[in-house]
């Protein structure tokens, strides 16, 4: 099923990086409608992240395609089903949103192009009439599960947490009679007439989740200065690999945000280092770190470069190395950097 989204917000902020689609563009995201997703994704239309265009009527709004998974949402983009698609990367609580990351370090390379970050905090919706003491089933994704559990451990005594697909499809068990509760945003309950038992549910306060729109290789949105770059790549299983290759981050003064192992399903017991950086890849210390990178681990893989979600203090990598050891030839690695910030990788 394909639907609009509704668009309140402005065009083209000055100074803000913008993803324009066309006006027939679709936008792959986990649903259904009433997700966290799916508020990441309107977020990123009000703030003028992205944009219709190719002459659309001012009001056009990208067409959405829910799915049941991240990886179902990124096949959907590689498939030529849906242009881009908005998926969960990380939240503050529980880490890394595995399934992102493992479908975006296999299969054919799809590059991250804006995140946007929300506020996570949970309704307890239920059936109107419902009372706590009913509540013998609650219905939730998994990433929630471990936002809530000591909530409803404590309040909700009587209930077996079980895991959906996601906390919209929660809510959806709760509206056909399947579970008695959900853990999900409120507009879930709004969307199918449910109410809230409490709101504003989270174990640990403030936490936030982090969504990103990701689309087909292309040149990244322009540098702004306060930018993330992600890759993944693999290391040789010998003494010192990962800290020779971590060290070409080092020396040159590149800030990590975010670094996670995850098995690479080819060969057993094998790992992807799943780093994200901060900079972008035209920031010449990045870029030159990238393609030392190249040089030290196998399988590099460019997950892209783009903006952050303005919050806190602008963060930028070092303009120049002050001292260079002698470099290795990266006569190649260059040539794979130019290619991947330019699009033609
Ligand atoms: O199920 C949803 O509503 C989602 O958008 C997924 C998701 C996630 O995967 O982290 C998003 C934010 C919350 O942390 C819980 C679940």
């Amino acid at each position: 099923m394909v639907t609009t989204v509704g668009r309140s917000g402005g065009i083209a902020r000055a100074g803000r990086a913008i993803i324009t689609l066309g006006c027939v563009s679709t936008v792959a995201f986990l649903g259904p409608a009433g997700t966290f997703t799916d508020a990441a994704l309107q977020q990123l239309v009000d703030r003028g992240r992205i944009a219709a265009g190719d002459g659309g009527a001012p009001d056009t709004a990208p067409q959405t395609l829910p799915c049941d998974t991240p990886t179902q949402a990124l096949a959907a983009v590689r498939e030529g089903r849906a242009d881009f698609a908005c998926v969960p990367f990380e939240n503050s609580v529980d880490g890394t949103v595995s399934p992102t990351a493992d479908a975006l370090a296999t299969g054919t390379r799809l590059q991250i192009l804006a995140e946007t970050e929300l506020d996570i905090a949970f309704a307890i919706l239920v059936r109107p009439g419902t009372a706590p003491s009913d509540v013998r089933t609650l219905s939730t994704h998994p990433i929630a599960a471990a936002q809530v559990r000591s909530w409803v451990q404590e309040n909700l005594p009587n209930a077996q947490i079980n895991t959906t697909s996601s906390t919209a499809a929660g809510a959806e068990e709760v509206a056909a009679g399947e579970a008695d509760a959900a853990a999900a945003p409120a507009r879930a309950g709004e969307i199918l007439g449910l109410d809230a038992l409490a709101s504003g549910i989270a174990d640990v306060s403030g936490a936030r989740t982090r969504f990103v729109l990701v689309g087909n290789p292309t040149a990244p949105p322009a540098p702004t200065g306060n930018d993330r770059t992600s890759v993944v790549f693999g290391v040789r299983h010998e003494p010192n690999s990962l800290v020779q290759a971590l060290t070409e981050l080092s020396i040159r003064g590149i800030n990590l945000s975010r670094i996670e192992s995850r098995p690479t399903r080819v060969d057993r017991f094998t790992y992807f280092f799943h780093i994200d950086l901060v900079g972008h890849i035209d920031d010449p210390m990045v870029a030159e770190a990238l393609a030392a990178l190249h040089h030290r681990t196998s399988r590099l893989r460019f997950l892209g470069s783009w903006p952050v979600d303005a919050h806190g203090d602008a963060e930028a990598p070092p303009a120049d190395r002050a001292a260079a050891s002698s470099p290795p030839d990266r006569t190649e690695g260059y040539a794979w950097t130019r290619a991947m910030a330019t699009g033609r990788g």
